[in-house]
């Protein structure tokens, strides 16, 4: 007989269902004063652009990955429901089931999609997954707002997460099994990190933000978490 809490992490979190397919979707996981005090505060940070990793210097990057979306990393004393959301209980549950041994919080990143530039971000994966591989680092990727095909769906290939890199080619070309989410104000998304995503083109007036919680085996290091794969080369962030 299971225990009545197994059941409550089934309905949490499925995790056999997460392995399988490298990402899940839950729906309303923050709702009502929560999320609205996450959208004034998100609001709040993109209308400051000095607080954004500045982008002098990185035409050539923008150029030639073809990611051009704003970014905030790390700003948790000006969202501080960010910040709280970091050590939420039902959170950290999941990060414990993903990660029994030593699951640390990693950073965060605000993505801002403005209306109207036609912002994106190509396919890629997070880490170079023939050096860590899957089940070490995930994104838990929370929406402040509804999104949508137009402001740009997150794109995922369910099943490739694991060894294998992205094959080359177009930054934003079609891949077979390529999946669409539109997930809406106050949704997660998890995916492990070396899964094949995108996010396309804002083509819609309204502006679109993604909040990413990202977590990792503690015994990862510095050096083995700052490389990203795109279809036309690897980027060390870390210079
Ligand atoms: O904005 C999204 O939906 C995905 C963002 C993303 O790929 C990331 O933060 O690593
Ligand atoms: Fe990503």
């Amino acid at each position: 007989m299971e225990s009545p809490s197994v059941d409550n992490t089934r309905w949490l979190f499925d995790k056999s269902r997460f392995q399988a397919q490298g990402y899940i979707h839950l729906p309303s996981f923050v709702h009502g004063a929560e999320l609205a005090a996450l959208q004034a505060e998100v609001l709040a940070l993109i209308s400051n652009p000095a607080l954004m990793v500045p982008r002098e210097g990185s035409e050539h990057f923008f150029k030639k990955y073809q990611s051009t979306s704003y970014c905030y990393v790390d700003r948790h004393e000006h969202v501080p429901t960010l910040a709280a959301l970091i050590e939420h209980p039902r959170l950290r549950h999941i990060v414990r089931e993903l990660l029994p041994e030593d699951g640390r919080f990693h950073a965060s990143l605000v993505q801002y999609h403005k209306a109207g530039e036609g912002q994106a971000i190509p396919w890629h994966q997070d880490i170079d997954p023939e050096t860590v591989g899957a089940g070490q680092m995930f994104n838990f990727l929370l929406y402040p707002f509804d999104t949508s095909l137009e402001s740009g769906a997150l794109h995922v290939v369910e099943g490739s997460h694991g060894n294998k890199r992205l094959p080359s080619g177009e930054p934003h070309g079609d891949l077979p099994g390529q999946k669409q989410l539109c997930p809406k104000a106050g949704d997660l998304v998890i995916t492990d990190c070396t899964l094949f995503h995108k996010v396309n083109h804002n083509t819609s007036g309204r502006d679109r933000m993604s909040i990413n919680m990202r977590f990792r085996n503690g015994a990862l290091d510095r050096k083995q978490t700052s490389v990203g794969i795109y279809r036309n080369g690897r980027v060390n962030y870390a210079g």
